[in-house]
């Protein structure tokens, strides 16, 4: 196994297990994907976020079918419509993490942007949040779902259900995945007050100087 899929594989049990023992994701809920030279690394399916072992991580090839190890996430769809439509992107995480589950089930949030420039890291890491329609975990039907939001959303919700963020590595979407539940704690824990959030012109600056998420 090459040196670079080795430490991909360590870093991801070690990042998926801070995810879980911080409570971002509990039971077996979430999954994890990471794209390698030649296919993908992915979570197996009902596995604990907080348990994984490096060398039962299910391999997939470039077509995304399972070469090696445990049986893969039964999310495939949802990362391979992430990764397709983001061809940037190295990583996607999914959680059920508390917070921004509570927004995806929210009936009066705008579905292109659902929670409003708080902070400047929400805008730096997350940009503006989608939220597409409900399907049941595993349907195959959030493929179309996910490519149509993602080449303008690195951040879909789905409704419903929980966070799905893609980033250039594993580590920065993890890092998208924290910042996405906290911003969406802090818009959970102000609601009903005289917020005030970013102006047009500090999320422009913001946008400029760090570019866009
Ligand atoms: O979060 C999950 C489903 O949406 C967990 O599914 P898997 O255990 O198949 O990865
Ligand atoms: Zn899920």
């Amino acid at each position: 196994m090459p040196q670079e899929e080795d430490r991909l594989r360590e870093q991801l049990c070690l990042l998926a297990k801070s995810l879980f023992d911080r409570g971002f994701t509990v039971g077996s809920s979430g999954n994890i994907s990471v794209r390698l030279p030649d296919g993908y690394l992915v979570t197996p399916t009902n596995s604990c976020l907080g348990r994984l072992d490096p060398a039962r991580l299910s391999r997939l090839d470039a077509e995304w079918r399972h070469r090696d190890g445990d049986k893969p996430t039964k999310e495939i769809p949802l990362h391979r419509a992430m990764l397709a439509a983001r061809p940037q992107a190295g990583a996607v995480v999914h959680l059920h993490s508390t917070y921004a589950t509570a927004i995806s089930c929210l009936d009066d949030v705008d579905p292109a942007d659902a929670l409003p420039p708080l902070t400047p890291y929400f805008v730096m890491r997350i940009g503006h949040l989608a939220v597409v329609p409900y399907t049941a975990p595993g349907d195959a039907a959030v493929e179309r779902h996910i490519a149509a939001a993602a080449p303008r959303h690195k951040a879909i919700l789905l409704a419903n259900h929980g966070p799905v963020i893609a980033d250039t590595t594993l580590e920065a979407a993890v890092h998208a995945a924290e910042e996405l539940e906290e911003s969406a704690r802090l818009f959970i824990v102000t609601r009903g007050m005289a917020v005030r959030t970013l102006t047009p012109a500090q999320v422009g600056a913001l946008e400029s100087q760090f570019g866009k998420a």
